[in-house]
């Protein structure tokens, strides 16, 4: 195991710079989620940590040595990918031992090696078999036990579930969070699911055009978003955005309402914020005196109910777990508690 640090890490094919002086310092036996939208670098940075894309600038140290200019089989480290990429002609075992035994790693270590990754996945029952012979879930399983087995510093995950049906996915998820409290090995995850990130993450680094917007903890991340981006990424259905300019202890929304917060921000009077509330923090109310919104469509998830509103005319969601919203009339009162909203500023930026 080993800690991983990424110092000051650009990457740019040709004139396009895909990386802007990444800084990550990541701790060993740490689980990181990197996650963002398709293009935002995430799966380049994996790919640089494991040596599969040269640096353009900065330095990356695996356990304090720098790898920069080292092959990706001298880092000692476990790549595990969407596409398992199993040896089709060999079966389970033999996919999970191949590495031992190009190693030349005596008999009964590699069995021992084996059984043990085996039994820590379930999967003992299909050693012998051969990958087509198993299903989607199983196949990422020898995947990870090939990973498991070489005992690496590392283990890097790149959207290893996405080929995997939704069921299956959480299932796998769990797993993977379970073997990671069992092996406590340093592992970088990349995804662009933010669920994913939330549950299994210690950290998560929220990615977005090659910078990184935020590293927090996921609940860090659900409570104090640092930015816009951050705040519409993190949390499902997303958080509701309302212009709005600073009032001292409220903001002023568009139609002349005034909410108050909590306490007074860092920000001049009169100053253009963005308010944000996310749809599960928002009241439904039975005041008159409180805002009125429309209701556009009502999204029942079995769970709770999500009501897609028309505020001000702008979309706006509601999520509750009160079922008698499933009958909400064509028009509903909104409440915004205090201690959940949160104010952007007219960069974007988490207003203190
Ligand atoms: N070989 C390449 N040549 C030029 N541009 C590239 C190359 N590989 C990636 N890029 C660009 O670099 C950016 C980051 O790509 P990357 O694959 O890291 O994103 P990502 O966040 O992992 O997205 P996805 O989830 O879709 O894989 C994208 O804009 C992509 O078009």
């Amino acid at each position: 195991m080993a800690s991983i640090d990424i110092q000051n890490v650009k990457k740019a094919y040709g004139h396009v710079q895909v990386l802007h002086d990444i800084d990550l310092r990541i701790k060993d036996g740490e689980f990181v989620v990197l996650v963002g939208p398709s293009g935002c670098g995430k799966s380049t940075l994996l790919r640089m940590i494991a040596g599969l894309e040269d640096i353009s600038g900065g330095e990356i140290r695996i356990a304090e040595n720098r790898v920069n200019e080292l092959h990706p089989k001298d880092r000692d480290i476990a790549m595990v990918f969407q596409s398992y990429a199993l040896y089709p002609h060999m079966n389970v075992a033999g996919n999970m031992s191949y590495s031992l035994r190009l190693r030349k790693m005596a008999k009964e270590t590699i069995s021992k090696a084996v059984a043990n990754a085996a039994a820590k996945l379930g999967l003992d029952p299909l050693l012998e078999r051969r990958p087509k012979a198993l299903s989607g879930g199983q196949r990422q399983r020898v995947a990870m036990g090939r990973a498991i087995v070489r005992q690496p510093k590392a283990f890097l995950f790149d959207e290893p579930l996405s080929n995997l049906d939704a069921r299956l996915r959480e299932q796998m998820r769990a797993e993977i969070k379970k073997l990671h409290g069992d092996l406590k090995a340093t592992s970088i995850y990349v995804t662009h699911d933010q669920i994913e990130a939330m549950t299994l993450a210690d950290r998560i680094v929220a990615m977005h055009g090659g910078v990184v917007q935020q590293v927090g903890s996921p609940l860090e991340l659900y409570d104090h978003p640092a930015n816009l981006f951050v705040a519409g990424f993190i949390g499902s259905p997303g958080m509701n955005f309302l212009d709005a300019t600073y009032e001292g202890s409220a903001v002023k929304l568009k139609d002349g309402t005034l909410v108050s917060l909590p306490e007074p921000l860092k920000l001049p009077v009169g100053a253009k914020v963005t308010l944000g509330i996310r749809p599960e923090h928002v009241v439904l109310s039975s005041n008159p005196s409180d805002m009125a919104a429309n209701v556009e469509l009502i999204e029942p998830t079995g769970f709770g109910i999500i009501l897609h509103l028309s505020l001000h005319g702008l979309p706006f969601k509601v999520f509750t777990l009160n079922r008698s919203a499933l009958s909400a009339a064509t028009q509903v009162n909104v409440a915004f508690p205090a201690q959940y909203l949160h104010v952007f500023d007219e960069e974007g930026k988490r207003a203190a």
